[in-house]
């Protein structure tokens, strides 16, 4: 099926009322695009990357976007739409503009919404479709996540690549626990780890790792398992990573404990700052000594050291 997308340029001031408008006629999903917020956003997580330029995007005005199917109804609940924006009087009058986009187009239209991203010193998130070159000393991981989590855009994802820098040492062995797209495998991959193996409960996720590992030539170094967090994993690691939820890591505290060598070092991220005591008690009572902590927004990355 084909999608008529439909855009409203409007005022600052009245981007909540079209998009309660969308609402109401069970678009099923509102985008909002606000030069203003991405300014701000921007200057706030990664000014040196950015520089903060003066125009982000080709309108000034926020936009609110959404969608409806294209078959019979689509004129009566276009001409329904326009109606209802009229008698909302808004001065000055917003512009709309329509696009017809083909199903098959949805798979790719994420894509122009990811940039590089610093992550660190050294490391640099850099999607695969994106022409980009770093600094002389930079670690480029190149992602392409497709269906799974992991671009290097989520903050629980930057704490972990962040905190990786600082722990991976040449040769280690490392575990990745709920890889997603195997982003922080190749992390460590290409800070010098010796052997990753990187697990995810979904089979998709597994795939798209398995994807993004030989992107980056690192299939030597990193195994993919499909398998519940350490479940099928035998041995023992310097560095565990895992970046999931509270609940799964304190479920997973036991086993990384016991997988670690003396004086390893556990990475838990995804930790949402009212459990974070939670999880750092846990992690104490298995013998895991919280060393340090990372904060930023709702979230808590905690680096144990096994003693
Ligand atoms: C938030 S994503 C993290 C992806 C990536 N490591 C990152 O940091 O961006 C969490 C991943 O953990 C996986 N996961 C959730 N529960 C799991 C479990 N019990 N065992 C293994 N993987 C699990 C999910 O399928 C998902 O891919």
């Amino acid at each position: 099926m084909d999608w008529l997308e439909i855009t409203v340029y409007t005022s600052p001031g009245t981007v909540e009322a079209v998009a309660e408008l969308f609402e109401e006629m069970e678009t099923g999903g509102v985008i909002i695009e606000d030069p203003a917020v991405i300014l701000r956003y921007a200057a706030e997580t990664h000014p040196d990357e950015w520089g903060v330029p003066g125009k982000v995007s080709e309108h000034d005005w926020p936009l609110v976007k959404s969608y409806f199917p294209v078959n019979q109804g689509l004129n009566r609940r276009l001409s329904n739409f326009h109606r209802a924006l009229e008698l909302l009087a808004f001065n000055p009058v917003p512009r709309v503009s329509t696009r017809r986009i083909a199903d098959e187009d949805w798979a790719n239209a994420w894509r122009a919404y990811y940039k590089p991203v610093r992550a660190g010193q050294r490391l640099v998130v850099k999607p695969s479709w994106v022409e980009w070159s770093g600094k002389e000393g930079d670690l480029v991981i190149e992602m392409d996540p497709g269906m799974a989590f992991g671009c290097g855009t989520h903050t629980t994802t930057l704490l972990c690549l962040r905190l990786l820098e600082m722990h991976v040492h040449s040769g280690a062995t490392v575990y990745d626990v709920g890889t997603g797209s195997g982003i922080l495998a190749v992390a460590a991959a290409k800070l010098g780890a010796g052997r990753v193996t990187a697990t995810d409960l979904d089979e998709t996720a597994c795939q798209v790792a398995l994807e993004n590992v030989a992107r980056n030539q690192a299939a030597r170094i990193v195994r993919v398992v499909q398998g519940n967090l350490l479940d099928l994993v035998k041995g023992q690691a310097d560095l565990i990573v895992s970046n999931i939820i509270a609940d799964v890591i304190i479920n997973l505290i036991p086993d990384a404990s016991r997988a670690l060598v003396p004086g390893g070092i556990f990475i838990a991220s995804g930790i949402i700052r009212d459990r974070a005591e939670e999880v750092r008690a846990a992690m104490e009572a298995y013998g895991l000594a919280v060393r340090d902590q990372l904060c930023e927004g709702h979230w808590v990355a905690f680096v144990g050291e096994k003693y």
